[in-house]
């Protein structure tokens, strides 16, 4: 019998239980117990639920408070000296580094102020993971036993679970050095780590386990010899201890090819690879590994939620079965389903036809144990049979051809992805139009989506409020925040994206072609979740989707207010994508129906429109060669022909977030004016990367994800620093990125702290 597998759950719970849990802990309205109780129901559900659905190897340790790296740093001590000064409770520490902390001194405790780490995207999709960062005075060693108390906790239940850990190579090379430590190459610690891993391995054992399930995503990425030196060493070094349990290697999000020469020989008894996203790689694989070791086949699409085509996946399985024999493969998720919502079963609002054609983490579970038997001679042909015919039905539907759509996509040539002049020559057109002062502050766009709004857009939702109220209401949030910029004066204003739920399903809403969730949430980081919109169709626009708010928000104001969009990439890798035609197709379908929003936004008076692509990074494969640089020109050329349909006089503004950007993929995109996250980069190398960036730059200035609040005097010195090595004349003074998640008090601290900081240098320059 082929056994069936997946490599981790979502741990949102169904309802969103963890969120509701960690925040109401956070804002100090529950204690830690009740907490701990949440997640620990968290996890016997979902364990529950698998077993259930006959899955035969089911995850551990998969469930975080935040994030399954920043447990590990935790576990393994890799916590930098400002958070341990505090005495601060394990899981405090945890969120503070998540996070950060501020709090006021009480009586009997001093008060607490630290800064979060950085967060960055998980190889390419939009979850973010907080990185390990190694400083100067480290001590590695055991804090508590996480992945065994969990191991142990489903074991009481009948469970036997098979513990998850990012691997030490991941692990160390997703990390980085602190700007105190900036000679250490992360990989030289594998020697102190790997005898910690041992440690915990041993215990996992010790505990029942008799495998474990090591993540080394890093293994499709572009490795430097010293770290496919590393793989080899920490597993051969795995090898040489006693009483470990067996070790599967897990690699997914792309092809492993280029590494698997770091994997032959290695004493594992077994390797996952993802065949969803790299379905070539099998022969490769299939070559290398050894004459005992298992292949975990992912056929399961870990990160999308279409259903799976039982008889293509089968037919794929059986060659794997020809070569191996069936005691060696295993069916499995491609990676964790981490990345997809957790129950279809919870959507009924969804088109009936639509909902044929999905399947989310808890009917994909179904799906590897079908495959399973399937392959294993089991009798499932009642579940073929129907899944073919949804199989068949999704290529005819109504819902996916436009052939107007098509045929505007093709009519795309370079003029229409150029503005009329070139930068310097747009620059002179428009500083007479806006005659911004030195150090122009401005803000990314939202403001705080108060418990105010969401309980006004949830009435409107289910009819309680008239769109006429309703607007209303938005008008004022409008006003509100229009009112609070000009009473800081901040100089480029923005309407505060009350209207929006979420920045790509508002627009995703107001476009044909595509699917709406209510309940498909997905984390982000932390306790932020999206919701991704599901595109199934050829993408157009109907009508105007943003000019109203924005035209409203002008009236009210003597300053000038940007237009806010959300770019075509990042509607693109914030949705789920079909899986039917290319990305860079669906791109410039966005790209298309952008275009017609920027230009009706230029009519209506609007001269500054920001069209954020905080995405473009992730969607950049992950691997050198003819793909990335394919994408590198048609992502930058969807954003040009979104945003290249206006005249000069119009300032087009962009903004990126929350990866490590390359200054010559940002460049391609011409956009007048750039903001970009910052705060948490620690690195003078960063900055010297843009330095001669061509256009005008914001580098942010603090950490949004945060509720803490810089200082003027921090905000000087930053920008003292970056303006050793980054032209005045360019630079603009902004936040990392907006403002939606914080607090309206933290919200006016920090901005008007910044703006202190603007004005400080204002006033020196003129000298
Ligand atoms: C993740 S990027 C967010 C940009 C958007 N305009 C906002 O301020 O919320
Ligand atoms: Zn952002």
């Amino acid at each position: 019998m082929v056994q069936s597998a997946v490599l981790g759950f979502p741990r949102i719970g169904p309802n969103r239980e963890l969120k509701k849990a960690t925040e109401a802990y956070w804002n100090g309205k529950t204690s830690v117990e009740d907490l701990l109780k949440v997640g620990k129901e968290i996890r016997e559900q979902n364990w529950k639920l698998q077993k259930e659905a006959g899955v035969d190897i089911i995850a551990s340790n998969d469930f975080s408070f935040y994030d399954q790296v920043l447990d590990l740093s935790v576990l393994f001590n890799v916590i930098p000296e400002r958070y341990t000064k505090y005495q601060l409770a394990q899981l405090d520490v945890l969120f503070a580094m998540g996070r950060g902390l501020q709090r006021k001194a009480t009586d009997s405790e001093p008060a607490v102020d630290v800064t979060a780490l950085e967060m960055v995207k998980w190889f390419d999709s939009n979850y973010h993971y907080v990185r390990p960062t190694f400083g100067k005075n480290l001590t590695f060693k055991l804090n508590g036993q996480k992945p065994v108390d969990e191991f142990l906790e489903a074991k009481a239940l009948g469970i036997q679970t098979r513990p998850v850990l990012v691997g030490p190579v991941s692990y160390l090379y997703l990390g980085k050095a602190d700007k105190d430590n900036l000679e250490l190459d992360p990989i030289s610690l594998l020697d102190q780590l790997l005898p910690l891993y041992t440690e915990i391995l041993t215990k996992l054992a010790a505990a029942g386990a008799t495998e474990v399930q090591l993540d080394e995503p890093t293994l499709v990425l572009d490795l430097p010899a010293n770290v496919q030196a590393a793989i080899k060493k920490a597993y051969t070094y795995f090898g040489q201890q006693a009483n470990l349990p067996k070790i599967t290697i897990a690699s997914y999000f792309g092809t492993a090819v280029p590494n698997l020469d770091a994997l032959k020989g290695l004493p594992v008894s077994g390797f996952h690879f993802d065949f969803v996203r790299a379905p070539e790689q099998f022969n490769d694989v299939v070559a290398a590994i050894g004459p005992n070791q298992t292949l975990s086949v992912g056929i399961v699409d870990g990160r999308n939620i279409w259903k799976n085509n039982f008889a293509k996946s089968s037919d794929f399985v059986q060659q794997a079965i020809a070569k191996l024999g069936a005691d060696r493969v295993v069916v499995a998720t491609s990676s964790s389903l981490l990345h997809t919502p957790v129950d279809l079963a919870n959507e009924s609002k969804l088109d009936a036809e639509l909902k044929n054609y999905f399947s989310f983490a808890t009917q994909k579970l179904g799906e590897v144990v079908t495959i399973a038997k399937n392959v294993s001679g089991q009798d499932v042909s009642a579940t073929l049979k129907s899944n073919a015919t949804d199989i068949a039905a999704r290529s005819n539907s109504s819902f996916i051809n436009d052939q107007a759509v098509k045929d505007r996509v093709a009519s795309i040539d370079a003029k229409m992805s150029t503005r009329a002049a070139p930068f310097p020559q747009r620059l002179a057109e428009q500083q007479p139009v806006f005659n911004l002062p030195l150090f122009p502050t401005t803000t990314i766009g939202s403001f705080p989506q108060t418990k105010d709004i969401r309980i006004n857009r949830n009435k409107f939702n289910k009819g309680q409020l008239s769109a006429e109220e309703y607007e209303k209401f938005i008008n004022s949030e409008i006003e509100r925040v229009i009112r609070f910029q000009e009473e800081i004066d901040l100089d480029v204003l923005v309407h505060g994206e009350p209207e929006r739920n979420d920045m790509v399903q508002y627009f995703g809403e107001q476009l044909k072609g595509y699917a709406f969730t209510t309940n498909g949430w997905v984390q982000s980081y932390g306790s932020r979740y999206v919701r991704p919109p599901i595109i199934v169709g050829d993408l157009s626009r109907p009508k105007a989707m943003s000019v109203k708010e924005s035209v409203y928000a002008q009236s009210i104001t003597k300053k000038h207010v940007k237009g806010m969009l959300t770019g075509p990439i990042t509607c693109l890798r914030w949705s789920f994508p079909r899986d039917d035609i290319d990305q860079q197709t669906q791109a410039y379908q966005l790209a298309l129906a952008l275009r017609d929003e920027v230009n009706d936004l230029e009519a209506a008076g609007i001269k500054i429109i920001q069209v954020d692509e905080p995405a473009i990074r992730e969607g950049l494969p992950l691997r050198a060669g003819a793909e990335r640089s394919a994408y590198q020109v048609w992502a930058a050329e969807a954003f040009r022909v979104a945003t290249s349909g206006v005249s000069n006089k119009t300032q087009i503004h962009s903004h990126f977030c929350y990866s490590d950007l390359d200054p010559n993929h940002i460049k391609a995109l011409d956009a007048d004016v750039v903001s970009i996250e910052f705060s948490k980069k620690d690195d003078a190398n960063y900055i010297a990367e843009f330095k001669d960036y061509p256009n005008h730059i914001g580098l942010g200035l603090f950490d949004i994800h945060s509720p803490r609040i810089p200082s003027t005097e921090e905000f000087i010195s930053k920008i003292e620093t970056i303006l050793k090595t980054y032209p005045a004349e360019k630079f603009w003074v902004n936040p990392d990125c907006g403002l939606k998640t914080r607090g309206w008090e933290e919200t006016r601290l920090s901005l008007t702290h910044m703006v202190e900081a603007a004005k400080y240098f204002r006033k020196q320059y003129q000298k």
